[in-house]
C-alpha cells in the first residue's frame, strides 16, 4: 500500500524550507524582541509570523487539522495530543540564538497520528541543512542518509545539554551539578547549540553521542525524535523509563548504553507537563 503520509511529509519539507528563508531574511533586519514567561524567555515578531505562515500553508493543502504550535499555545491554544492527525510546530527553535545572531536556528515540523510520530523535519536554516525522517524509512540530511555514532564508551563521548530558561537558583544548581558530574566521568566534551531540534540532529548524524534536557517542550523535540530514532538512536525519559513527548523531559542518545550512563548522573527537577490541564508555560 502506498504510504498515506508521503505527501504530507514532502509538503512539510517544502514548508520548512520556505519558513527558514523567511527567518534568514528577518535576521538581516532590525528586530523587536519581546519576552514571554521571564526576561530570558524571548519571542520576536518573526516567531509569530513564521508560525502563521506554516499553519496557513498546511491548512491550505490539507484543510483544518489539529495543530500544536509554540506561539499558538503561548496565545492560549490547547496543547494536548489526541489521536487525530496532528502537526507539532516550532517556527523558530533557538529564538535566543536568532536574536543574538548565534548561528543555529531551526524550523521544526512534526506530524503525529494516534499519538505516534509519523515524520519529522528540522531545517537548520542558517546552515542550510534539511534534516528529515519518516517512520521506518530512515533519516537524512540534505538527502544523504545519516546514522548515529557507534561509540559505546561514555569516556569517548561528547554530550549535549542546555541551560534552559528557568533561572531559579535551585534549578540552575541541579543543571550545573548534572553537567559537572557528566563532564567529570570524564567525557570528551560538553556542548550545546542553543536549539533542541538541532541538538537532536547532531545526535542523529553522530557528531555527538547524546542530548538530554529537562524543560524542553513537545514542539522543540517532536521532529528531532523521529530523526534520532530513524538514524538508529534511542529516546528515553530522564529516569530511564519510556520517552513521553509531553513530559518535557528527554534523553536522546546513539545507544542505550550511553543513555543509561547519563541517566545515572541526571538530577531531575519538577516541570509542568505540556498537556497539564491548567496551562502555565515557562
Ligand atoms: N523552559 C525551557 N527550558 C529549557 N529549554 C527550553 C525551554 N523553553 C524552550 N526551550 C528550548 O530548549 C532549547 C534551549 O534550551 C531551545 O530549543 C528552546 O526552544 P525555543 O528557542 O523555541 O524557545
Ligand atoms: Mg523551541
Amino acid at each position: 500500500m502506498a504510504d498515506p503520509w508521503q505527501k504530507a511529509y514532502d509538503f512539510a519539507v517544502e514548508v520548512a524550507r520556505e519558513a527558514g528563508e523567511e527567518i534568514r531574511k528577518a535576521g538581516e533586519c532590525e528586530m523587536k524582541v519581546q519576552t514571554k514567561s521571564s526576561t530570558v524567555d524571548l519571542v520576536t515578531k518573526t516567531d509569530e509570523r513564521v508560525e502563521k505562515i506554516i499553519i496557513r500553508a498546511l491548512k491550505g493543502e490539507f484543510g483544518d487539522g489539529a495543530f500544536i504550535g509554540e506561539e499558538s499555545v503561548a496565545n492560549g491554544q490547547p496543547c494536548v495530543l489526541s489521536d487525530k492527525p496532528t502537526w507539532i510546530i516550532d517556527p523558530v527553535d533557538g529564538t535566543t540564538n536568532f536574536v543574538h545572531g548565534f548561528p543555529f536556528v531551526a524550523v521544526s515540523i512534526a506530524f503525529a497520528v494516534n499519538k505516534e510520530l509519523e515524520f519529522g523535519v528540522v531545517y537548520s536554516c542558517l546552515e542550510d541543512k534539511m534534516y528529515k525522517a519518516r517512520k521506518g524509512k530512515g533519516a537524512f540530511c540534505n538527502d544523504e542518509p545519516i546514522q548515529v555514532s557507534d561509540v559505546e564508551e561514555i569516556k569517548k563521548s561528547i554530550i549535549i545539554s542546555e541551560h534552559g530558561t528557568d533561572r531559579r537558583k535551585e534549578v540552575v544548581t541541579k543543571i550545573f551539578s548534572t553537567m559537572q558530574k557528566i563532564l567529570c566521568i570524564p567525557v570528551h566534551g560538553l556542548r550545546g547549540s542553543g536549539t533542541a531540534a538541532t541538538n537532536m540532529c547532531l545526535v542523529a548524524t553522530g557528531a555527538v553521542e547524546a542530548f538530554f534536557e529537562i524543560g524542553i517542550h513537545c514542539w522543540d523535540i517532536a521532529a528531532g525524535a523521529v530523526i534520532v530514532q530513524e538514524a538508529g538512536g534511542v529516546l528515553m525519559d530522564v529516569d530511564g523509563g519510556p520517552f513521553d513527548l509531553m513530559s518535557r523531559r528527554m534523553v536522546s542518545a546513539n545507544n542505550k548504553k550511553i543513555a543509561d550512563r547519563i541517566i545515572k548522573e541526571i538530577e531531575a527537577f519538577d516541570v509542568t507537563r505540556d498537556d497539564a490541564p491548567v496551562q502555565k508555560k515557562e
